[in-house]
C-alpha cells in the first residue's frame, strides 16, 4: 500500500471507489530502469492540450460546452484542440472562438471508395478539419486497430494535409510483464516507417491502465517514458527534431493532477477525455502551465 500511496496523487486513493483501488494497487511505482540514458534531451515545445470529447454529447450539451469555453480565459500562448464526435465537429469548427481547433478522432487510410461508415483524412481537410487522433487505445482494443494500420493512418493523414495527434501507451498486462518498452518500440516503429512530416504530429502517451480509471500515471513515471519516446525520437530523427516535437500525456488528468504533470521536463501537454467535457475543468488544464491570457 506504501508504494501504491507514493505513485499516487495525494487525496487520490480516498476518492476511489474498490475497483479503481484494486486496479491502482496493481500498477507498480517503479517501473524498469531505462535502456538508455535519456538526461541529455529536453523538450523546447509549445504547450499542448487536446480534449477528446470521445462518443460524448447531445446537440444541447455540446452547444453548452461550446458557450461554456469560449467564455473562458485561456493562454494565447499554447495550441488546444477539442475532438467533438464527428457529427457535431461542424458545429463545433463553426462556433467555437480561434483560440480552439478542432480534431476528429479517427480517420480512414484511404482517400475515398468503397468504405461504408468510414471518413477521410480528405474530407476531413475539405471540412476545414485540421486535426485528428491517430491509434487512440480504445481503437486499438475495442476495434482491432493494429500498429500497421495506426501507421498507415498516420502517414495518410500528413499527406492529406491534416496535423495528427498519435497514440501510443502500453497495457497493465505489458507493464507488468516487463514489456512497456517493446511494447512502445513497435508501436513507434510503425510511425517511422510511415510518417515524413514530424513537424505537423504531436504524441501523446496514454497508458492504458490510466484511461477513465481515476488512476493517473506519477509525473515521475510519465517522464520517464516521456523521456523514454524523446531519446527514440532523437536516435531517429535528431536531437533538433526530436525537441520541437509534443510528446503529451493522458490518462486520468484533471485539473487537480495536470499541474504537477506539467512541471516534468518532458511533458508537453495533455489528451484530456473526462475532463475535457466539463469546460472549468479543461480551461484550468489549459492554464496549467500559467500563461499569457488570450
Ligand atoms: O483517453 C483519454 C484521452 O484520449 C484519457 O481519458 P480520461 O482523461 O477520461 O482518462
Amino acid at each position: 500500500m506504501a508504494t501504491l500511496q507514493s505513485g499516487l496523487m495525494r487525496g487520490q486513493v480516498s476518492r476511489m471507489g474498490s475497483t479503481q483501488r484494486r486496479a491502482a494497487m496493481a500498477v507498480p511505482r517503479q517501473i524498469a530502469g531505462l535502456r538508455r540514458d535519456v538526461s541529455a534531451q529536453a523538450s523546447t515545445a509549445k504547450f499542448f492540450v487536446g480534449g477528446n470529447w470521445k462518443c460524448n454529447g447531445t446537440h444541447a450539451s455540446v452547444e453548452k460546452l461550446v458557450a461554456d469555453l469560449n467564455a473562458g480565459d485561456v493562454p494565447a500562448d499554447i495550441d488546444i484542440v477539442v475532438a467533438p464526435p464527428f457529427i457535431y465537429i461542424d458545429y463545433v469548427r463553426a462556433n467555437i472562438k480561434g483560440a480552439y481547433a478542432v480534431a476528429a478522432q479517427n480517420c480512414w487510410m484511404k482517400p475515398d471508395g468503397a468504405f461504408t461508415g468510414e471518413i477521410s483524412a480528405e474530407m476531413m481537410d475539405d471540412a476545414g478539419v485540421p486535426w485528428v487522433i491517430t491509434g487512440h487505445s480504445e481503437r486499438r482494443l475495442l476495434l482491432g486497430e493494429s500498429n500497421r494500420t495506426v501507421g498507415l493512418k498516420t502517414g495518410h493523414a500528413l499527406e492529406a494535409g491534416l496535423s495528427v495527434i498519435a497514440c501510443v501507451g502500453e497495457t497493465l498486462e505489458q507493464r507488468n510483464g516487463g514489456n512497456l518498452y517493446h511494447t512502445l518500440d513497435l508501436q513507434l516503429q510503425a510511425l517511422f516507417e510511415n510518417v515524413q512530416d514530424w513537424g505537423k504530429v504531436v504524441i501523446a502517451y496514454e497508458p492504458v491502465w490510466a484511461i477513465g480509471t481515476g488512476v493517473v500515471a506519477s509525473p515521475e513515471q510519465a517522464q520517464e517514458v516521456h523521456a523514454y519516446v524523446r531519446k527514440v525520437l532523437g536516435d531517429r530523427l535528431g536531437k533538433a527534431t526530436s525537441e520541437g516535437i509534443r510528446i503529451i500525456y493522458g490518462g486520468s488528468v484533471t485539473d487537480a493532477n495536470c499541474a504537477e504533470l506539467a512541471t516534468q521536463d518532458d511533458i508537453d501537454g495533455f489528451l484530456v477525455g473526462g475532463a475535457s467535457l466539463k469546460a472549468p475543468a479543461f480551461i484550468n488544464i489549459c492554464n496549467a502551465r500559467g500563461a499569457v491570457k488570450a
